[in-house]
């Protein structure tokens, strides 16, 4: 029998061997063919193994239901029959990178139980990374499986210069797990960025920032930042700041100065228009605050307990009126975390446990965006909560120093907007350099 086998086996390596020496495949047509033929096959054979393995799955993993039914035998007694109840694969269908799996829950058996097996189900099939979403119909006893098989964002892509249009409503910060462009709403929209040191923090508040410069050019956007790490982080692109404060007292005068223009624009807006739309000269304000935490717990007690006062109300009150904050964080904790709610949106990078990708993207979500498992060597990968409250894993474009300081230099704030902040050049020792970098101010 295994004779048989080897043979068969070395009998198909030597066709295909000798098909590659008759089809040169090193034309790029024949490439191309051969890749296509390939995907056929690779789609074609997961479809396959989801559907015949399924059932088996599902029964070890404790989802499919066991009865066994006493029937009479013909003139001979009684005789025992096993009958399963699985949950139903409805659907499998398949893409370059991913298998979707419909399912529906047996009789009896709660939906939270099917979603909680993503995760076995992802590492009984090796896949990458996995997602659950409700379908569009029969939420209520249906979920929708996909599994990633081909990581699509893998290998890290470098930002490019922005496109030169005015643009504040989204910006593209990189890719979904899909190979699809991730855009990231900025009006109408608090962002909170969390994850370890060295995850890649650095990409998204670039990547925001950068991809409005065109806007803060005409001026139909203003961002101003708050770095209370002495200003390392934020210095890199100084132009494109309007203001960026480096101590307690002048992130307080910001965060008053932006609870004061969000009251008056309400005031403006009331009963003219339910949002505030940005164009020139009647900007978008966006507070970048790098390292929340510095300001809300690790600052002295009468600068954290106002911060944490009009940060709150800022996040309350401002979104509409046109005034947005983008706050980002290394460790989710509760002083830090309190304040979760009232943003908007939330991104979380690598992070260190379970634990705390449930405290920062709500309870129960680690089966369901897993950012503690993301790898250390994936900088600048997060997983996020669509609107539609499904999740997904994005990959940020990397922004290199360089590109920040030609972004900078080309797009810089209105030069007579600029009031950097009023701390003594002496000191922000990175700042100066930056300034002169940037050629704005
Ligand atoms: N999107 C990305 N793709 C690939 N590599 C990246 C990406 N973003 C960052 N990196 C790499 O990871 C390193 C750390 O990134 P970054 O400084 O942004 O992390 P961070 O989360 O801001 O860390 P910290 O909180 O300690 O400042 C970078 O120097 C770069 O080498």
């Amino acid at each position: 029998m295994n004779e048989t086998i080897y043979v068969s086996v070395g009998g198909l390596l030597a066709l295909a061997v000798a098909v590659l020496v008759v089809i040169k495949p090193t034309r790029p047509a024949t490439v191309t063919a051969l890749a296509w033929l390939a995907s056929i096959a690779r789609r074609a054979w997961w479809w396959l193994r989801f559907r015949i393995t399924w059932k088996g799955v599902a029964r070890e993993a404790g989802l499919s239901k066991r009865r066994t039914k006493r029937v009479k035998k013909m003139g001979v007694g009684e005789e025992s029959i096993e009958r399963w109840r699985d949950p139903r694969l409805k659907s499998v269908t398949t893409s370059a990178h991913a298998v979707t799996l419909k399912v529906r829950t047996r009789r009896g058996q709660a939906l939270a139980d099917l979603e909680a097996f993503a995760p076995k189900l992802a590492a009984t099939y090796s896949a990458d990374a996995y997602r659950v979403y409700p379908p569009k119909r029969r939420a209520g006893s249906t979920v929708m499986f996909e599994l990633v098989m081909r990581d699509l964002i893998k290998t890290p892509t470098v930002a490019g210069m922005p496109e030169p249009r005015m643009q504040t409503e989204s910006v593209l910060l990189g890719r979904r797990q899909s190979g699809k462009p991730f855009h990231l709403q900025i009006e109408q929209r608090h962002t909170l960025v969390v994850g370890a040191s060295g995850s890649g923090k650095g990409s998204f508040l670039w990547g925001i920032v950068g991809s409005l410069a065109p806007a803060i050019k005409v001026d139909a956007a203003r961002v101003y930042g708050i770095d209370l790490k002495g200003g390392m982080e934020l210095t890199m692109g100084a132009p494109l700041f309007t203001q960026i404060a480096v101590t307690g007292e002048q992130a307080l005068e910001r965060l008053r100065e932006f609870v004061a223009i969000a009251d008056a624009r309400t005031e403006e807006l009331r009963g003219v228009s339910r949002n505030h739309k940005p164009a020139p000269g009647d900007p978008l304000y966006v507070l970048v605050i790098d390292e929340l935490a510095s300001l809300t717990a690790y600052a002295d007690q009468d600068i954290k307990k106002e911060a944490e006062r009009l940060l709150k109300r800022l996040l309350s009150i401002a979104r509409a009126a046109g005034v947005v904050v983008c706050a980002f964080v290394q460790d989710p904790r509760k002083e830090v975390i309190d304040m979760r709610g009232l943003f908007t949106q939330t991104i979380a990078l690598r992070l260190r446990s379970a634990m705390e990708t449930n405290m920062v993207l709500g309870d129960g979500m680690a089966p369901f965006a897993p950012a503690h498992r993301i790898l250390k060597a994936a900088q600048g990968t997060a997983w996020i909560i669509d609107e539609d409250g499904s999740t997904d894993r994005i990959r940020a474009d990397y922004w290199s120093d360089d590109l920040i300081r030609r972004v900078a230099s080309l797009y810089p704030a209105e030069p007579e907007l600029v009031t950097i902040s009023d701390a003594a050049p002496d000191d922000l020792p990175g700042m100066q350099l930056s300034l002169t970098d940037g050629g704005a101010r």
